[in-house]
């Protein structure tokens, strides 16, 4: 199977760090695969993520992703460059951070989509379409702020795919959440890869990651496991 993601011998210094926090990462991800990344605290997890994602760009090494234009270089990407692509390619379920407190449930995934171009109109009835898919009918105009943690998080699951997101990035979204709450976060999440998305998901969470098609296992900065959970596709 051709990977969708391949990253080969990634480094990240941090300027001022004592050690690289990346340190020569290879790493494959297949189209429809749900990719745990785990390790302790300081390991590279979300530095890894940030890389693969576009966020940062890494100080050595590439990420190649493939989209319907043909591959695409991330790491040599500049900053609006890697910006489009995370708005057009990629979708992202993180703690924080993406979505705004101060607008309401529907404007927060709409807006995904108005970035594009789309219209108000249209970008809101699809918008509302995510949300009642994922559970939130009759929130659509609730403020984000006054959601719960795990309905601000279904939000930021409609969010990610309202665009048409093929590959999925996800940053410990069960992290806040009480165990019954971040089991639903996470079969939406499985439900998007079973519709065929493909996820990779940071997570210190055993059970998450048992759930998962695969889990690569960080170390300072390198991959020191990989491994396929039994019956899941390699
Ligand atoms: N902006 C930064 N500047 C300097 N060092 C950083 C920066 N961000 C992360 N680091 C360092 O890089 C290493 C990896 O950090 P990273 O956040 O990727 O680890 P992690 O495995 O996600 O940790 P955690 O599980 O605690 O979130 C750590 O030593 C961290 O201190």
């Amino acid at each position: 199977m051709s990977s969708l993601l391949s990253a080969r011998g990634l480094g990240m210094a941090y300027r001022g760090a004592p050690a690289a926090a990346l340190d020569g990462v290879d790493l494959d991800v297949a189209a429809g695969e749900s990719v745990a990344v785990m390790g302790a605290s300081g390991s590279g997890k979300t530095t890894l993520l940030h890389v693969l994602a576009g966020i940062l760009r890494p100080t050595s090494g590439t990420v190649t992703l493939q989209t319907a234009r043909g591959p695409v270089g991330v790491h040599a990407l500049d900053d609006a460059g890697r910006s489009r692509l995370r708005r057009e390619e990629l979708g992202f379920v993180f703690q924080q951070g993406l979505l705004l407190d101060e607008l309401s449930a529907l404007e927060n995934v709409a807006v995904a989509r108005m970035l594009s171009g789309v219209p108000r109109a249209q970008a809101e009835a699809e918008a509302a379409q995510w949300l009642a898919a994922l559970g939130l009918a009759g929130l659509e105009q609730r403020r984000l702020g006054a959601l719960s943690g795990g309905q601000a998080q279904r939000v930021a699951i409609a969010r990610a795919q309202i665009t048409g997101a093929r590959l999925l990035f996800a940053d410990e979204p069960t992290g806040a959440l009480d165990s019954r709450t971040g089991a639903e976060v996470l079969d939406l999440l499985l439900g998007a890869v079973a519709q065929g998305r493909t996820l990779v998901v940071v997570t210190h969470d055993a059970g998450i990651a048992a759930r998962c098609d695969r889990v690569v296992e960080l170390r300072d900065g390198r991959v020191v496991g990989d491994r396929h959970r039994a019956g899941a596709r390699a």
